[in-house]
């Protein structure tokens, strides 16, 4: 995977996504406005525009009990259960399986009244990083999906416009080894999720109609998908 055409450009993401997803979004005159709250979910945004284009910047960060972060990033990046979680998607292709961590994308999004239909080309990168303070622990996984261009898929060439994303998954997992010296269950483990992403969608679509439908579709999203990983693993052994 090393050799690849994207490895350069796949490692500075990665590196660069997880430091931004590490950050805080601190004192919230930095810019972030929590506009969604759900238990342990809080999600963050900031109001961007690029050349009139809604692209405000997402930062959701939750945590949620009994399943790991390799597990969360393993779910989120492996096509096969896609359809499961994703609601908005109407067709996925995988592209290119350019090595068993690092998949290339097409995925055409179901229409969004009243905007046009968009689609995404994309790489996507999970990997394990180590984390500074205890390195023998489980550490922190992360997801990383950018877009990239693909001559056999160009962009806004049949009904879609084409978005563009950069997305970040950043999973650490938490374990609280029971008093009584036993195996650790999944009552003893839980995990931090912070999710960053940014999409810019492409043609022209009303910040209201955008903003509207980020406000409904991202919570409904996570909330979705923490709720499937849960209920795939809990019957299963934990895998770290
Ligand atoms: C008029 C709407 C224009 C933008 C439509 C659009 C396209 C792609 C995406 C998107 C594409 C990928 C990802 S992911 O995290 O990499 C997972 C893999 O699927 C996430 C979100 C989002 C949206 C915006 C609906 C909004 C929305 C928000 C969360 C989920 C679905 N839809």
């Amino acid at each position: 995977a090393c050799s690849h055409r994207l490895w350069p450009e796949i490692e500075n993401t990665v590196m660069e996504q997880v430091a931004m997803a590490k950050l805080g979004v601190g004192e919230c005159g930095a810019g972030w406005q929590l506009f969604a709250e759900d238990g342990e979910m809080k999600m963050y945004r900031r109001e961007e525009e690029m050349n009139g284009l809604v692209v405000d910047p997402l930062k959701a960060v939750h945590v949620v009990k009994g399943i790991t972060g390799y597990e969360l990033c393993h779910y989120f990046f492996s096509p096969q259960y896609r359809y499961d979680w994703e609601t908005t998607l109407e067709h996925m292709v995988v592209v290119e399986t350019i090595s068993e961590d690092t998949i290339v994308f097409q995925q055409t999004h179901k229409r969004i009244w009243p905007a046009s239909q968009r689609d995404a080309v994309f790489w996507s990168h999970m990997r394990k990083l180590s984390d500074d303070q205890d390195t023998e622990g489980p550490g922190l996984w992360a997801v990383v999906n950018k877009s990239t261009e693909l001559p056999n898929y160009p962009a806004n060439a049949g009904k879609c416009v084409r978005v563009y994303l950069t997305v970040c998954l950043l999973c650490q997992t938490l374990v609280n080894p029971p008093k009584n010296g036993g195996p650790v269950t999944r009552e003893d483990i839980s995990c931090k999720i912070t999710y960053c992403s940014v999409v810019n969608p492409g043609g022209w679509a009303p910040a209201s109609v955008l903003r509207a439908v980020y406000k409904r579709e991202y919570p409904k999203f996570l909330k979705r998908f923490t709720a499937y990983v849960i209920n795939q693993t809990k019957d299963k052994p934990i895998t770290f």
